[in-house]
């Protein structure tokens, strides 16, 4: 019977379990350059199977909050580089999670002061984290978006693709598409958001487009082997509805290539309720992943959301899942692959210090003594 400690392969990536770490946003990389606490942070968790980075903007018209890194300049590549050096040299794979975060953003982020950009011109009832002109960090209302011209979308599929080829040139071992947590891609998905009239919007078909094209772009780039996507079916994260989950996350899904490396699904509400409901019926996530592999996916099937360790060795020892990935217990557990493995106790996370700051709550973390 398949453990979740065991070795696996998801598409061209070897992975020494199937614990997996979990996107997780620190905004501790100021002017968007991952820095050495940052590399010290991914070294210390680099016993995961995998490591997913915290999500990471394309562009600075995909960088939604302060501190949060990027994927778009010189500088933020050597950053990655270094992260990238040091989890292989502990023996490590890391990939980083591709971040468009359209409307989730504020004016004092984008390039000249200008409006996020989404589907349509519908404000997130949501808030983003900046920098107040005296250096202090601030949660604050997203700004009013403005619709995307139809003309405008190739230039982002560009930009993905451009992204995905330095994360390679910078030593990831592949790349997640973040289409989850009602971003720019999720808010294209979900009819709450999207009101467009073109062949981006109406119809579930034409509403997965955009994501579809993003991911052509970025496996012709890249290869398949290193592409994975995040979804969200029924999150209420950033403000994104839609009536009917379960056809328009199917077709997503089916319309997926059948050797990309891994699907990652949020089960629930992000970080919330896993039995969150968005419509009259609750979502059917053994159908979903039916969905891929009947059609002929192969990739690997991650899992998400309210994870323990009893429910993690479930997952994988009854097929419902390859991999298992945790957010906040890898926060604070930097050896939690270990301490799973032996059944041990686990470090407590400290909420006040998941956002901004320094080595408190980031790196301060006991590992246990490693076992002679
Ligand atoms: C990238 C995020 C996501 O996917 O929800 C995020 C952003 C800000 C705070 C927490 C999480």
């Amino acid at each position: 019977m398949t453990s979740l400690f065991d070795p696996t392969d998801a598409g061209d990536l070897h992975l020494s379990n199937r614990i997996v770490m979990a996107p997780l946003t620190r905004n501790r990389s100021p002017k968007a350059v991952p820095n050495t606490l940052n590399t010290t942070y991914y070294e210390q968790r680099a016993s995961a199977g995998l490591l997913i980075t915290e999500g990471t903007a394309i562009t600075q018209q995909g960088q939604g909050y302060a501190d949060v890194p990027g994927l778009y300049t010189p500088e933020a590549l050597a950053g990655w580089k270094h992260v990238t050096d040091a989890v292989h040299k502990a023996g490590g794979k890391i990939v980083v999670q591709m971040w468009h975060v359209g409307r989730v953003s504020h004016t004092s982020l984008q390039p000249n002061g200008g409006q996020p950009v989404a589907p349509s011109a519908i404000t997130a009832q949501s808030k983003t984290y900046i920098m107040n002109p005296d250096g202090t960090g601030a949660f604050a209302p997203t700004s009013e978006p403005r619709a995307l011209e139809t003309a405008e979308i190739a230039g982002i599929v560009e930009d993905y693709r451009k992204a995905a080829r330095a994360a390679i040139e910078a030593g990831f071992d592949g790349v997640e598409i973040h289409a989850a947590n009602g971003y720019l891609l999720d808010q294209f998905l979900r009819s709450g958001s999207n009101k467009r009239t073109d062949s981006y919007g109406g119809s579930i078909e034409n509403r997965a487009r955009f994501l579809f094209e993003v991911v052509a772009a970025i496996t012709a780039e890249i290869g398949a082997g290193r592409t994975a996507i995040r979804l969200s079916p029924v999150t209420p994260a950033n403000d994104v509805f839609d009536p009917e989950p379960q056809p328009l996350f199917e077709h997503v899904v089916a319309g997926l290539p059948d050797d990309l490396s891994y699907v990652h699904i949020i089960e629930g509400a992000t970080g919330g309720p896993r039995d969150y409901l968005q419509g009259d019926i609750p979502f059917d996530y053994a159908a979903l992943k039916a969905a891929y592999r009947d059609k002929g996916g192969k990739a690997a099937w991650m899992v998400n959301n309210g994870y323990d360790r009893q429910m993690a060795i479930e997952a994988v020892e009854s097929g419902n899942a390859d991999l298992v990935a945790f957010g906040k217990l890898f926060i604070s557990n930097p050896d939690l692959v270990g301490r799973l493995r032996a059944d041990a106790p686990l470090n407590a996370p400290d909420q006040a210090t998941f956002y901004g700051g320094g080595a408190k709550g980031y790196t301060d973390y006991p590992a246990q003594p490693k076992v002679a």
